[in-house]
């Protein structure tokens, strides 16, 4: 762990290093990557054979190897324990409820030219779902990626997970039933994305993949964008937390504590304007570590990657070292949040005021947890309907209309010294 003080002489180079090793980290993998997604490309399922054996010693023989049936995910359902199915129901009518609010609008109407304009909203023939299941099993990013994907309309989902060992996780097939989805490929890494990319014997292609993942998964989406569309670079998990003295330290380690503990590359940060809190926060993360069964991931993430910074003033010094982070998460326990959330342009998902720990927006809060990591929140949002839609935009002129705005598309036409162009236009207004 990194401890920072803006009062250094050297705090502005130091805290460079910290944002700049968000991008190094990415660039650790690329090659690797680019190997996978070639040897895919042209041996299909055999690579996909060799790789699965390789990194999640499994061996895919049988058509049940392969693929999950309905069947099996239907009887997860029942099978979970009670508290746990109706977690998942929970979860699910509320990602559902909120991203039924994000489906977009047609628009058709006629300018004070008389030119008729609009664009229509469709959705992909075909998405594929990254669910990771690596370290862990994710069930709640089931629900993240394919609720939206519904939600649009997409006719065709399948979903693509890891599973170490040959072993399933119940969850993720409970959370597939909970959310309609009858194609599961037990493949992960960069390799199942390709897969979905380029199409095997077995898995057709996709024309978007969605999903988040770990540094492979990740940077094979970044690579393989064009040949499909993807929702965005969702790589290894980031906190930053902007904490005052006034907050309980045990509960802002916790916090720090929730995303370290999902990779070893996972960047874990804190804000605050208090010396003595900010060691009272690390005894209790060392403290903490030695408790959790994730302790040895956890630990390997804040020594590596993990951050105290100290500054004389949250209000004037924050805003500015939270948009050159531009986190995946950001969260403000301070007494007044609002305020502090006015000035920050780049965050993934911003978590406001003390009650709120971000492992909330993790599970049930409704807006989606697959979120750009990587300072790609400058360009970047969260997973939406819209990433499993595209518009097509129409336009329609008459004879009165092509009077109104033909000439002034002529002389542009011979501008540009293109006179096809132009005498497709001068034609009509003959
Ligand atoms: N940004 C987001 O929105 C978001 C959301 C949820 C989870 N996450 C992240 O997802 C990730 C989950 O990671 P995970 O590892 O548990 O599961 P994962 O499914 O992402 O990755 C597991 C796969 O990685 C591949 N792999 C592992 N080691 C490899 C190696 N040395 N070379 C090539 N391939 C290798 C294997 O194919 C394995 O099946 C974490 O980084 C977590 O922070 C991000
Ligand atoms: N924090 C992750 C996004 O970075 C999402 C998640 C799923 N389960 C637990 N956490
Ligand atoms: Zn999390």
């Amino acid at each position: 762990m990194k401890q920072l003080s803006t009062s250094d002489p050297d705090f502005a180079k130091r805290f460079t290093r910290l944002v700049e090793a968000r991008r190094e980290a990415d660039s650790d993998v690329a090659g690797q990557v680019l190997d996978i997604l070639r040897t895919v490309r042209t041996g299909g399922d055999n690579a996909l054979v060799q790789y699965t054996q390789r990194y999640d010693g499994y061996s895919l023989v049988e058509d049940d190897d392969w693929r999950v049936s309905p069947e099996r995910c239907a009887e997860a359902y029942e099978q979970i324990a009670p508290e746990e199915r109706e977690a998942l129901d929970l979860a699910a009518r509320r990602i559902r409820a909120y991203h039924e609010a994000q489906l977009p609008e047609n628009r058709d109407y006629t300018d004070d030219d008389g030119v008729r304009l609009g664009a229509t909203w469709r959705p992909v023939d075909a998405a594929g779902l990254y669910v990771p299941g690596g370290r862990a099993a994710y069930p709640s990013s089931l629900l993240m990626n394919a609720i939206p994907a519904r939600v649009a309309g997409v006719e065709r989902i399948a979903v693509v997970t890891p599973t170490p060992r040959g072993n399933s996780n119940p969850l993720v097939l409970a959370a597939a039933h909970v959310a309609g989805i009858d194609e599961i490929w037990r493949v992960g890494g960069a390799q199942a994305v390709a897969a979905l990319a380029y199409g095997t014997d077995r898995i057709a292609p996709v024309d978007v993949i969605t999903g988040p993942g770990n540094a492979y998964v990740a940077e094979a989406k970044r690579q393989l964008y064009g040949v499909v569309g993807i929702d965005m670079v969702a790589g290894p998990s980031e906190i930053l937390v902007v904490a005052d003295g006034r907050n309980d330290p045990d509960w802002i380690a916790a916090d720090l504590l929730s995303q370290a503990e999902h990779d070893p590359t996972s960047q874990s940060i804190l804000i605050t304007d208090d010396e003595g809190f900010a060691a009272m926060v690390s005894d209790s993360i060392d403290l903490q570590l030695g408790q959790l069964s994730t302790g040895k991931t956890a630990k390997a993430s804040w020594d590596a990657n993990g951050a105290i910074i100290v500054v004389s003033d949250i209000a004037g010094e924050a805003p500015e070292l939270i948009n050159r982070l531009a986190a995946e998460h950001v969260e403000l326990a301070i007494d007044d949040p609002e305020s502090l959330m006015r000035d920050i342009r780049h965050a993934g998902s911003i978590f406001l005021g003390r009650m709120t720990p971000e492992a909330l927006g993790d599970y049930v809060a409704g807006p989606n947890h697959v979120l750009p990591t990587g300072r790609r929140a400058r360009f970047s949002s969260g997973l939406s309907v819209l990433d499993f839609m595209k518009r097509t935009s129409f336009i329609g002129l008459d004879d009165k209309a092509i009077r109104a705005i033909g000439p002034a598309a002529a002389t542009l036409a011979h501008a540009e010294g293109l006179p096809a162009h132009a005498k497709s236009v001068e034609l009509r207004l003959k």
